[in-house]
């Protein structure tokens, strides 16, 4: 069936009830890109014309350099004042939990996996898809923690999930576009961890270390060293 996205809510409403499910989430998906593309055609910066990329998931305006993206504008340089939804996931095999780091990030420090959620996701799928793409894992049951508002570099509203991967399923494969090194540890290492957060010794020592407390991501490890079979509970 064709339909005309640029048509009028009622329009849509209507194309709506024809299709299943899936695609009446493609359809919205879609029309909700076109609308924000079409919505953000001029840098707020320089006025100037931006470019979209040729996956449609940004537009860029080559004169100010500003990245537009659907969920918020997030370059330091913008103040945001929209928030975008990021997922924060700490993967459980039952006895050891998945810890990464990026290159940006200080010294010795690994954190829970985080990453944007796209448009026309749900959180959960926004969690399976992430941990795919940075570690290569499927996961098997998710469980809602907690969420943080975190303003660093720009408003992010972040929604922490426990999650398990399948007995036997273990198997990592690093995304180094993305990360800089992942990999499982054990209860004790991060028990340890914990108890001497201090950055500071510890990257002149060069051990590893977690991040401090004010992050859901500290929480989010503290809930699994305390309960370690919070994430194969029932939600
Ligand atoms: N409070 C906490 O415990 C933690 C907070 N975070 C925050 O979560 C956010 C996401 O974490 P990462 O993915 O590791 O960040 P990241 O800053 O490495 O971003 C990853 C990629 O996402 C893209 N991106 C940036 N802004 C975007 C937006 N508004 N919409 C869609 N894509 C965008 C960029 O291309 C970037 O290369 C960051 O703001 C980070 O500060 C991350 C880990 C722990």
């Amino acid at each position: 069936m064709e339909i005309e996205l640029k048509g009028s809510f009622t329009d849509l409403r209507k194309a709506l009830f024809q299709l299943n499910t899936k695609d009446a989430s493609l359809l919205t998906t879609a029309q909700a890109l076109l609308r924000w593309h079409d919505a953000h055609q001029f840098c707020s910066r320089s006025g100037q014309p931006t470019k979209k990329n040729v996956a449609g998931s940004k537009r860029v305006c080559p004169s100010s350099k500003i990245i537009y993206y659907p969920q918020a504008p997030t370059r330091i340089s913008i103040p945001s004042s929209q928030m975008a939804p990021v997922v924060i996931t700490l993967v459980s095999d039952g006895t050891r939990c998945l810890l990464a780091r990026q290159s940006s990030f200080p010294k010795g420090m690994y954190s829970a996996l985080a990453g944007f959620c796209d448009i026309g996701e749900s959180l959960e799928e926004a969690v399976r898809r992430e941990v795919a793409e940075e570690v290569g894992l499927e996961l098997e049951r998710l469980k809602y923690s907690a969420s943080q508002h975190w303003s660093f570099p720009n408003s992010s509203l972040m929604i922490a999930c426990h999650a398990s991967v399948k007995p036997g399923q273990t198997e990592i494969q690093v995304n180094l576009k993305e990360l800089e090194a992942a990999g499982w540890f054990s209860h004790d290492e991060v028990a340890t961890a914990l108890r001497r957060n201090n950055p500071y010794t510890q990257q002149q020592n060069g051990t590893f270390w977690l991040p401090p407390k004010l992050a859901i991501a500290h929480q989010l490890i503290k809930e699994w060293v305390e309960k370690p079979s919070c994430s194969t509970l029932p939600a």
